[in-house]
């Protein structure tokens, strides 16, 4: 991976339109693209305009919000929904065919070569547009590896500016993706975009590997919303990369944006940010057992390895717990001004166990708990 050169392709408005409850109003796509663009993606995928006359116009105005990101849309290898979409004003267009046995029979009906035929008189027509032109393979992971390498030469052939290797159902592991994407970036010298899904969990690991492999953009959504359940997520992917080069994510995207981009797709979508999110989860940042304690009061990156501040967020450090232990204690202690011996310590540990074993104490409770130990 060349440090620092990949892009991200944000699909909330297209893909994250796939998933179930993902049905924006014109107003909440002018808004998610506004704070996508704030956010710093390079693109933002809007729903094809062939697929409705809402979508059309929705993408016109989409365009018409002059975003630094650029806008493109994604559509089926047929001139009129090209032309459907040349007519919004888009600057790019992703173009498919699915090529694995299953979907050539049960979707379009196309040999390899049919596929290689029908696609380059929509590619001709978006090139001469002037779009920037990705062709993908649609279920490239069911798919044989020499059908592949013959329709991405094919497009790369008629000029596309990237293929796109999809993993449509979730079914690539991380070290399949990485040979694959190692292949075609040997059988073509165009960009490579990777769009996965997340059926078996591992579309952050294999977003990373596409990266690590040659792949040059990656298709990500806000939560990771889209078919079934979803794609790559935003957040996923910046928190994977932000561990590895985090001066230059910082610098790319406006990190203390994230956090509010995600309650904003949460809120259109009526649905809620997981616990456990990537980095803005509500318990990203709650450290409780007394080991970790202790040692993330002598330094914050024992146990994280992405500062919240980083992305203007805060840590908790719960001290109440039957979890907790005796440094903590101690550090909350000398904050309130008060200094234990190591006996006393030990006991007043104690009993704050045995009274976290009823329930976890609130940090009100323990300062009670810690003062009247003082006085009694
Ligand atoms: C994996 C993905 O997410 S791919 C993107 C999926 N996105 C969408 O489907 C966008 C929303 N879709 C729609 O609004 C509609 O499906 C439309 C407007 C695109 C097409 O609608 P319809 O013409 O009514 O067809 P329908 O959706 O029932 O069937 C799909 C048609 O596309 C054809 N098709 C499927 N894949 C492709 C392709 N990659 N390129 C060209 N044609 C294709 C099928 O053969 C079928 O056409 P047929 O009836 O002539 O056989
Ligand atoms: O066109 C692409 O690259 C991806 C299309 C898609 O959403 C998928 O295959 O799951
Ligand atoms: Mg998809």
């Amino acid at each position: 991976m060349t440090k620092s050169t990949w892009k991200l392709i944000d699909s909330t408005l297209r893909e994250g339109e796939q998933f179930a409850h993902g049905t924006f109003r014109t107003e909440d796509k002018l808004e998610i693209a506004r704070a996508l663009d704030t956010f710093g993606v390079e693109y933002v995928e809007v729903t094809s305009p062939a697929a409705s006359p809402q979508s059309q116009r929705d993408a016109v105005q989409i365009v018409k919000l002059g975003l630094g990101a650029r806008v493109i849309t994604h559509s089926r290898c047929v001139l009129d929904d090209v032309r459907a979409a040349i007519d919004t004003g888009v600057r790019g267009i992703g173009l498919l065919f699915a090529t694995s046995r299953i979907l050539r029979e049960s979707s379009h009906g196309k040999s390899i070569q049919q596929i290689i035929d029908a696609m380059g008189p929509p590619i001709e027509l978006a090139l001469k547009a002037g779009l920037e032109t990705r062709f993908s393979a649609e279920d490239a992971f069911r798919s044989e590896v020499t059908d592949l390498v013959a329709v991405y030469q094919a497009a790369e052939r008629l000029g596309v500016h990237r293929v796109g290797i999809a993993d449509t159902v979730g079914i690539a592991t991380p070290r399949q993706v990485f040979a694959l994407v190692r292949e075609i970036r040997r059988a073509v010298r165009c960009d490579i975009g990777f769009h996965g899904h997340n059926d078996t969990g591992c579309c952050i690991a294999n977003a990373y590997e596409a990266l690590a492999a040659g792949a040059t953009h990656v298709d990500v959504a806000v939560l990771g919303i889209g078919e079934r359940v979803g794609i790559t997520p935003l957040g996923g992917i910046i928190a994977r990369m932000f561990s590895i080069e985090p001066q230059s994510v910082a610098e790319r995207y406006r990190l203390g944006q994230l956090r509010e981009l995600e309650r904003l797709v949460a809120r259109v979508t009526g649905i809620e940010v997981p616990f456990n999110n990537y980095v803005t989860g509500e318990t990203a940042y709650s450290h409780k057992a007394g080991m970790h304690l202790k040692a993330m009061m002598a330094n914050p990156g024992s146990y994280e390895i992405i500062p919240p501040e980083a992305f203007g967020l805060t840590r908790r450090l719960i001290l109440g717990s039957r979890l907790t232990g005796r440094h903590a204690i101690a550090y909350r202690a000398r904050e309130m001004g008060i200094t234990f011996g190591e006996t006393e310590l030990k006991a007043l540990t104690k009993r704050i166990k045995e009274l976290a074993d009823a329930g976890e104490l609130s940090e009100e409770q323990i300062d009670r708990v810690l003062r009247d130990w003082v006085t009694a």
